[in-house]
């Protein structure tokens, strides 16, 4: 890593020149009209060796010139983006503050094509076949609880990135799913939600599947705790715990002490971040889930945009482009958020994973070496499905004061095509329509000539102006199979590593979540006694005293 902030680029100040000298004349209605070839241009596809994966991204409504794309492209090259990645593959130790290498990509190694030498690398294939063994015996029905029976539910009891990844895939690809099993996820510490999931479960034939890195965060643990109670009620010998609990951790004497055996433990290491989990050992609800061989078809399809990654040049790359169309708005526009909104009900969470795949890496304010950076870093990520957002949050994109890029994903084919595909097509209408819509938007010529007589009343012909000029990327995928979504997921993985290089911060430690974490510690051992509520404002010692008082008068 350069160890230099984005503003030492040459190419960031003629970033600023650009926009400051040009984006008023950036209007898509205009830019499109001068060239024909302005979808040819700015579209790519990507297609993968075996042709099952196909992917589409539209970058043409976008506000860039030829000139814009050229400087976003020298700053990618100045940023020495292709550099930090070959860096992340050889597993150097690109986490700084933690001296960890950054090799999720050594997940999906498959065939072992990357030869990376960190420790543990090696024991990658172990683990896979362990987890393949073990989802067989569940799935076969080879694997029997206490009683004698069969697994039919599965509990992943973890949070943040324990939780986000299989909780997303998990739903993202329920057409390939077991009909005999029912999936639960369970990550707040609120009792409600454990105790709601227990309520739907039945201990002689539940899994648990404690999922922690660390195996110290707080809300696991409690949750397994309450969930190991509540087992136990009803299986009274500890002696079961072991056919009912597994662990997923890189902390093995913290399982062990837990009270689950070592044998069902599936391991990781320090060099996969919580959020880059999903292919590795976290991802065994989804291996449960979905069967190894689809796991293995996710793992080669984010393997396969590993490679074009690696790969493509920089003006071909689709992960750099979204990253470098990203900072374009976000850091020259003034954006402060990226809307995620795939047009596939299946893929309903996707939006939520990647706030923490994306918020959590790239919202930094110091830069690798310790420097306060003077510009925006990582956005703000929302969305959700369409067509939900747009009869929720679509009209402040559309007509709001704020500049929302957003991205627009859909499967061309459907994996529920009922009534003849006419869902469907409802659906992807929508999915051109408003894009179409928020690029090009309609005038106040054309509001008054549809408004008729009552184009005279100026207040509502004014609001039914859509001013258009909203960017967006269109990506259109074949279908969304295991392999198409492991690609998926990795553009943005990828999207979030180039951008936190061009940033110059470290997108791979997490320091923002300490805090919080070791004030809620001071504060559960004051709860008790109102005696003891001391080193806090006086905000927050009013606010515990005042819940004392209430809980004491209960
Ligand atoms: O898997 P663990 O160790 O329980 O961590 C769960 C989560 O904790 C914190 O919020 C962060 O460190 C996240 O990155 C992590 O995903």
């Amino acid at each position: 890593m350069s160890g230099k902030l984005a503003t030492d680029y040459p190419s960031w100040a003629k970033l600023q020149e650009l926009y400051d000298t040009q984006h008023k004349s950036l209007v898509l209605k205009d830019l499109f009209a001068a060239d024909p070839e302005r979808f040819n241009k700015l579209s790519k596809s990507y297609d993968n060796a075996s042709k099952d994966v196909h992917i589409l991204a539209d970058l043409s409504k976008n506000l860039v010139n030829d000139e814009v794309v050229a400087t976003l492209l020298q700053l990618a090259k100045e940023a020495n983006v292709e550099k930090a990645r070959d860096e992340m593959f050889a597993g150097k130790h690109i986490n700084t503050s933690e001296d960890r290498a950054v090799l999720h990509v050594a997940l999906r190694n498959v065939g072992g094509e990357f030869k990376i030498p960190e420790a543990g690398a090696d024991e990658v294939q172990g683990v896979l076949d362990h987890m393949t063994e073990f989802s067989n015996k569940i799935r076969s029905g080879e694997w029997k609880g206490y009683t004698g029976k069969r697994i039919d539910t599965i509990v992943n009891i973890g949070i943040g990135g324990s939780d986000l990844g299989p909780m997303m895939v998990t739903e993202a690809l329920k057409p390939y799913g077991s009909k005999d099993l029912k999936m639960h996820f369970v990550s707040n510490v609120d009792g409600t939600h454990i105790a709601e999931v227990t309520s739907e479960c039945n201990a002689e034939t539940t899994l648990f599947i404690v999922a922690s890195k660390t195996f110290t965060t707080q809300e696991t643990i409690t949750n397994a705790e309450s969930a190991r109670e509540w087992f136990l009620k009803s299986a009274v010998d500890k002696a079961h715990i072991a056919k009912h609990f597994v662990a997923l951790s890189t902390n093995t004497p913290a399982v062990t002490s837990f009270g689950i055996d070592s044998a069902n433990m599936f391991k990781f290491w320090d060099w996969v971040g919580g959020r880059y989990s999903l292919w590795s050992a976290i991802g065994l609800s989804i291996m449960l889930y979905i069967g190894p061989e689809n796991f293995k078809d996710m793992l080669l399809g984010a393997h396969e945009m590993d490679k074009h990654f690696l790969e493509a040049p920089l003006e071909d790359n689709l992960p750099v482009l979204l990253a470098l169309l990203g900072v374009w708005y976000n850091d020259f526009y003034g954006a402060q958020t990226h809307a995620l909104l795939p047009y596939d009900q299946y893929m309903h969470k996707f939006a939520d994973y990647f706030q923490q795949g994306d918020m959590e890496s790239n919202g930094k304010f110091v830069s690798k070496d310790g420097r306060r950076v003077s510009y925006q870093t990582g956005p703000i990520i929302w969305g959700q499905s369409g067509t939900n957002g747009q009869h929720a949050f679509y009209q402040l994109i559309h007509q709001g004061t704020k500049l929302i890029p957003a991205d627009f994903l859909a499967p061309i084919e459907s994996q529920n095509p009922i009534r003849n595909n006419l869902h469907h097509e409802i659906l992807l209408s929508n999915f051109f329509a408003q894009p179409e819509a928020l690029a090009f938007g309609k005038d106040e010529a054309t509001v008054a000539q549809e408004l008729g007589e009552q184009k005279s009343n100026e207040a509502l012909l004014k609001s039914k102006v859509f001013e258009g000029n909203r960017p967006t990327n269109s990506i259109l995928f074949q279908k969304l199979t295991p392999k198409t979504l492991g690609s998926l997921i990795v553009l943005y993985e990828h999207k979030i590593f180039t951008q936190g290089c061009i940033w110059g911060i470290n997108s791979f430690d997490q320091m923002g979540v300490e805090l919080g974490k070791v004030l809620a510690k001071k504060i559960l051992g004051q709860l008790g006694d109102a005696s003891k509520v001391t080193g806090h404002d006086s905000s927050t010692t009013g606010l515990i005293k005042h819940f004392q008082a209430r809980r004491a008068a209960l």
